[in-house]
């Protein structure tokens, strides 16, 4: 199968993520970043179902980027844009890695790291000093400083990524979702997953009220994408 190059994906890339990724020497997007790129670009909702290593996070920190980037009123200081949440301390860190200079370089935005391990008041100290317009981080601890830290603000939200959500929802994370995607603006919000049980996701998705309707990138061998569109946006 023929692979897209980042320059040809539609809507395109900004210059500056296509000149680090040809930096990072990734030229061609991979199956997954193909068929789910486009979509979340155009602020669809989208739900993942791809193997470990198919290039996933890359598949939604570049679209996650291009909307923050495209904002026509840049994020003050402690409105957060976009928030990131993954299982575990070391998969949030690997996220954190690969979205820091994309954001940095595109969109002039350091994001901020929230996992456990560490003091939350020095989370939050650092938050209110340095900003916290990108939160990438495991449930518990953004909770915490949400908890913590009333004067965030979360109504300009466009982008909320879980991934690996089947690990989030064994783990009893539901809790926590429904009132950050009822802060969400009119913008995207995304389930990621790697072995996304599509149907008990959905169904608990419907049930608390968060989404409606949405696509489905399925990739079960890596190579051939799926994309089932089931419909597309959250209650709201
Ligand atoms: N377009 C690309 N071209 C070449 N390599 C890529 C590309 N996109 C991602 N990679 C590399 O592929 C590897 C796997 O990517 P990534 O960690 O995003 O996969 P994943 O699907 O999230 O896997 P996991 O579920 O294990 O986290 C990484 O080393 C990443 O740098």
């Amino acid at each position: 199968m023929q692979q897209l190059e980042f320059k040809d994906l539609v809507p395109a890339l900004a210059p500056a993520s296509l000149a680090l990724l040809a930096r990072q020497n990734f030229s061609k997007a991979t199956p997954v970043q193909a068929a789910t790129i486009p979509l979340l670009s155009n602020n669809k909702d989208v739900a993942v179902d791809a193997c470990t290593g198919s290039g996933k996070t890359l598949a939604f920190v570049l679209p996650l980027v291009e909307i923050l980037n495209k904002l026509e009123t840049p994020l003050k200081r402690l409105q957060v844009g976009a928030i990131i949440i993954s299982p575990t301390r070391e998969l949030s860190k690997q996220i954190n890695d690969v979205a820091y200079p994309f954001l940095e370089e595109v969109c002039g935005i350091v994001p901020k790291l929230l996992v456990g391990g560490t003091d939350p008041l020095q989370d939050v100290h650092r938050l209110r000093k340095e900003g916290a317009q990108v939160l990438i981080g495991t449930p518990g601890r953004i909770h915490d400083i949400m908890e913590r830290t009333k004067d965030l603000e979360l109504k300009s939200l466009e982008v909320l990524i879980l991934d690996e959500a089947d690990r989030l929802l064994s783990m009893g994370f539901s809790k926590y979702v429904p009132p950050l995607a009822g802060s969400l603006a009119a913008g995207l919000r995304v389930v990621g997953g790697q072995k996304l049980r599509a149907a008990s996701i959905c169904n608990w998705m419907f049930a608390s009220g968060t989404l409606c309707q949405f696509a489905l990138v399925a990739l079960h061998d890596c190579c051939l994408p799926v994309v089932h569109v089931c419909g597309f946006s959250l209650c709201r």
